[in-house]
């Protein structure tokens, strides 16, 4: 099986957020992810993570302001000193938390903003930010997000595209985030996907489809899923960012008996 990591902006959500460290370790999880840290001190994160021997595996880049509905600023022309600073926070973070992978949120294109201005806003914020991350030995990645049922008008929401993004802007350290969930809405062929995409996935999510729940609620063949991971000699984590049906430890089967 491969590596999992705990979301804990979805996972154990009936405990406060700094307890839910510990319940992810209780239950077996060796890393952990979430959407944001910067709410909270780099010291107190850091303190969960070691006194719960717990790996850092991912956070995103600030993505503007979440509850007024923003998913990201990547792609924004007018928001670019802002992605810049979010870069230097989110360096800030990940090197106090030891975490090697950041991941960029691209943004809602609205439909007032010209398509090719949006492209070309993140493609230099993209190039910004991986200049940076080499500097660190880190690896940004950019996730497709469905824009069918989550959010739509998201402007990346095919793997095509972000392999796109990756090719143009031609760092070594911009990988794809494939989440098994948004894939399965937007493209489907899960298996033979990760298969082609491999060389550039730098991260891995899932959650079933419909109802981004766990494992056995909907259509996905996670056994299978997993065990081509495994077979395909895919070393990253993969990060259980789902919504449990009813409590947390009543939706780890998956992870207690295999998917
Ligand atoms: O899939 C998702 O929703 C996330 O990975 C995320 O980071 C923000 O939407
Ligand atoms: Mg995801």
């Amino acid at each position: 099986m491969p590596a999992f990591a705990a979301n804990l902006s979805m996972l154990f959500t009936e405990a406060d957020f700094m307890d839910r460290f510990r319940l992810a370790r209780e239950a077996g999880f060796t890393g952990v992810e979430y959407l944001f840290p910067y709410e909270w001190p780099e010291e107190d994160l850091k303190r969960e993570l070691e006194s719960h021997g717990l790996t850092q595996v991912l956070f995103n880049l600030p993505p503007g302001n979440w509850a007024a509905g923003e998913r990201g600023i990547a792609c924004l022309p007018d928001r670019v000193e802002e992605f810049e600073a979010g870069v230097d926070h989110a360096i800030r973070y990940a090197r106090s938390l030891g975490c090697r992978q950041v991941n960029c949120l691209a943004g809602i294109r609205p439909n007032t903003l010209d398509e090719s201005v949006a492209w070309q806003t993140l493609v230099d914020n993209v190039g910004h930010a991986a200049v940076r991350f080499e500097d660190e030995g880190m690896t940004l990645c950019l996730e497709a997000i469905n824009s069918r049922v989550d959010i739509p008008g998201f402007f990346l929401d095919t793997s095509a595209r972000v392999m796109q993004l990756i090719e143009t802007v031609d760092a070594d350290n911009v990988k794809l985030q494939y989440d098994l969930y948004h894939m399965q809405i937007m493209e489907g062929d899960l298996i033979r996907s990760v298969e082609c995409l491999l060389p550039w996935i730098g991260h891995v999510q899932f959650a079933d489809n419909p109802g981004r729940h766990e494992p056995g609620t909907g259509e996905i063949n996670f056994r299978n899923v997993f065990a081509a991971l495994d077979r395909l000699g895919y070393g990253g984590w993969v990060g259980a960012e789902y919504r449990p049906r009813g409590s947390t430890t009543e939706s780890l089967d998956w992870f207690r008996n295999g998917a």
